[in-house]
C-alpha cells in the first residue's frame, strides 16, 4: 500500500511539532459521476478511510434518529441537507475510525457546506478531486444502479443535476481557483478512471514529502501552476 503525505502538516517549527491535522481529501463529481466506486479502489490502495456524506446521510435517516423525516424528504428532493447535521455526522465518523486519512464523498456541496466544514473542524483539504463526466452518462450510471436508492429516478436524478450545476459547481471552481483542484475524466471505463486516480496520489505524494519549510512552499507553488495552466487548457468540466 502507498502513502499519501499530507502537505500542511507534519512538520516541526522551532524544534517543537507542530499538532499534525488529519489528512482529508474532498471527492466532488455529479451524481452518478463514479465517486463511490473509486473511493473503494483507493481505499484499497492508499489506506484511507472514506465516507460518503451521502451514505451517512442514508443511515442516520434509516436509524430513527429525530433528523430522520427532514433527511429523506431532502434526499428525494435533491435538495441539500442542513450543514450542521452533515458535518456533525462526518465529525463523529472521523473522530471513530481511528484513521488521519480520509476520503470525503459527495461533500461540500455548496458553499454554505464548504465554510460550516473549515469551521469546526478547522481542516482544509489536502487536494480535491473532481470526477468529470457528461450528463446523458451519469443518468445512465444512475439508472442502472439497482442498488434500492430512494433517489435513483429519472425525476430525482434531474433535480439532483439542477443541485449540482447550481450549487456544487461553483465549490468546485473555487478549489480550481485556489489551485487545489485534481480533475479526472470520469466517461471512461472503471479501471482506465482509476489509472488517473492513481497518477494523482502518487504524484501528490512524491511532490509533497516533508521537507524545508521554503521548498515546500515553492514546491506547492509550481503545482498551483502547473493545475491552473492545465484547467486553463481544458476547462473546469465537460460544458454542461
Ligand atoms: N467508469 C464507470 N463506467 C461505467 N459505470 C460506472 C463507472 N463508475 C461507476 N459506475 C457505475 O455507475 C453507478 C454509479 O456509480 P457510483 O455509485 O460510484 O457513483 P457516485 O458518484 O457515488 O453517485 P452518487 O453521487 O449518486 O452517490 C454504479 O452502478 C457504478 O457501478
Ligand atoms: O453533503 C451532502 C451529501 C448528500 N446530501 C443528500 O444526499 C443525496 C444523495 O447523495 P449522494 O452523494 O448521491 O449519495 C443528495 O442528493 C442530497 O439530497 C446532502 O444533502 N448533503
Ligand atoms: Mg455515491
Amino acid at each position: 500500500m502507498e502513502t499519501v503525505v499530507d502537505a500542511s502538516t507534519s512538520e516541526e517549527a522551532n524544534g517543537s511539532a507542530v499538532e499534525k491535522k488529519p489528512t482529508v481529501v474532498f471527492v466532488l463529481g455529479g451524481p452518478g459521476s463514479g465517486k463511490g466506486t473509486q473511493c473503494a479502489y483507493i481505499v484499497e490502495h492508499f489506506g484511507f478511510s472514506h465516507f460518503s456524506a451521502g451514505d451517512l446521510l442514508r443511515a442516520e435517516m434509516n436509524s430513527g434518529s429525530e433528523n430522520g423525516l427532514m433527511i429523506r424528504s431532502m434526499i428525494n428532493e435533491g435538495k441539500i441537507v442542513p450543514s450542521q447535521v452533515t458535518v456533525n455526522l462526518l465529525q463523529q465518523a472521523m473522530e471513530e475510525s481511528g484513521n488521519d486519512k480520509f476520503l470525503i464523498d459527495g461533500f461540500p456541496r455548496n458553499e454554505e457546506n464548504r465554510a460550516a466544514f473549515e469551521a469546526d473542524t478547522g481542516i482544509e483539504p489536502a487536494f480535491v478531486l473532481f470526477f468529470d463526466c457528461p450528463k446523458e452518462e451519469m443518468e445512465r450510471r444512475i439508472l442502472n444502479r439497482n442498488q434500492g436508492r430512494e433517489d435513483d429516478n429519472i425525476e430525482t436524478a434531474r433535480k439532483r443535476f439542477k443541485v449540482f450545476l447550481e450549487s456544487s459547481l461553483p465549490v468546485v471552481e473555487y478549489y480550481e481557483s485556489i489551485g487545489k483542484l485534481q480533475k479526472i475524466d470520469a466517461a471512461r471505463a472503471i479501471e482506465e478512471v482509476f489509472e488517473s486516480v492513481k497518477t494523482v496520489f502518487a504524484s501528490i505524494n512524491e511532490k509533497v514529502k516533508p521537507h524545508g519549510r521554503a521548498q515546500k512552499k515553492f514546491t506547492l507553488l509550481k503545482l498551483q501552476l502547473k493545475w491552473k495552466m492545465n484547467l486553463l487548457r481544458n476547462g473546469v468540466c465537460k460544458g454542461y
